[in-house]
């Protein structure tokens, strides 16, 4: 993968679209390829971020599906992504832990830092990196083996053998989950014979078995009920503080009940970005009230 930082852009004020964005037509602006600035709150400017994400812009071959990204994730607080689907959302969620990097043809711009290490240097181990974080997906992916293996499967392929570490690690992961109570007395069983929601929280409890120091979430409830999505949501104020939350919904209520911070993208540019109240009560964007009020994506 090739990084293409210096790639030629059009400026907004170049193409004559500035008038578009005072008269609040931004998307539309974006949407004609200017290169549209992004509206950061100062709540979130200078702040003790975990992620750093630095003028990150990304392309599928030809295709640019990202643009010149600039944002802090604040430590112990869970930020959500949203957007009108195709946005970017994943794209951004999955270049943090680099799975990108699997996809053939992929460039990428810019930098990320995590805990203010760089994420996109040629000297980064990936398999390293990828262990300072979780991840959760969109349809929970539990291993084909018991409960108790799919928890400790992070601390083993680390070549941990301490029984009693992983029984600890287990049991803690399990609590941290929500879990525990369902399944302390058959964590021999399959996985597999966990219910949907189930499932995902045991993902969950995976994904945090090696205490990671940001936790990626891509839509972590859309395959549930919701009853199982109240659930998961309730796990996630309980986790946030000892863990730092990146989650990406499509749901607006969700991003509001569950996030203090939200960023709003369009067309793969980050819109608007700040704290979740602010965003659903007061956005600086006219754009941005249409979208978290369904008036339009
Ligand atoms: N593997 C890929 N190869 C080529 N293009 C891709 C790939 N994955 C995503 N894209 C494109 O990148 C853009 C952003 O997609 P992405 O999945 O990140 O958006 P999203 O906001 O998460 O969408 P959704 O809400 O529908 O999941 C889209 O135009 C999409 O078609």
């Amino acid at each position: 993968m090739e990084n293409t930082s210096a790639q030629s852009r059009r400026v907004w004020d170049d193409v004559g679209n500035e008038d578009l964005v005072r008269a609040g037509n931004r998307l539309e602006a974006i949407a004609s390829g200017a290169n549209v600035p992004s509206e950061t709150h100062e709540a979130l400017t200078s702040i003790d971020g975990v992620l750093h994400v630095d003028g990150f812009e990304l392309w599928y071959g030809e295709a640019q599906a990202l643009y010149d990204i600039t944002m802090q994730i604040p430590r112990g607080e869970v930020t959500a992504l949203v957007g009108p689907s195709g946005c970017g959302k994943s794209t951004l969620l999955r270049s943090v832990n680099r799975l990108n990097d699997l996809i053939d043809g992929v460039r990428i711009g810019g930098d990320m830092r995590l805990n203010g290490d760089t994420i996109y240097h040629s000297h980064v181990d990936v398999i390293e990196l990828r262990k300072r974080m979780g991840m959760v997906f969109q349809k929970s992916n539990p291993f084909p083996m018991s409960i108790y293996e799919n928890v400790v499967y992070p601390l083993r392929i680390d070549g941990e053998r301490d029984r009693s570490i992983l029984d600890e690690v287990c049991e803690r992961s399990l609590r941290g989950a929500a879990l525990w109570d369902e399944v302390k007395d058959r964590i021999k069983d399959s996985a597999l014979s966990l219910s949907g929601g189930q499932q995902q929280r045991l993902c969950i409890a995976r994904a945090i078995a090696a205490e990671p120091e940001v936790l990626l979430m891509d839509e972590p409830c859309s395959a549930l009920d919701p009853i199982a999505t109240g659930k998961i949501e309730d796990l996630i104020q309980e986790l946030k503080g000892d863990y730092t939350i990146l989650i990406v919904t499509h749901n607006m209520q969700q991003a509001s009940r569950a996030s203090d911070n939200t960023a709003f993208m369009y067309l793969g540019r980050l819109v608007e970005y700040g704290r979740t109240e602010d965003i659903f009560t007061n956005p600086h964007l006219s754009e941005t009230e249409s979208y978290i009020t369904g008036r339009f994506g």
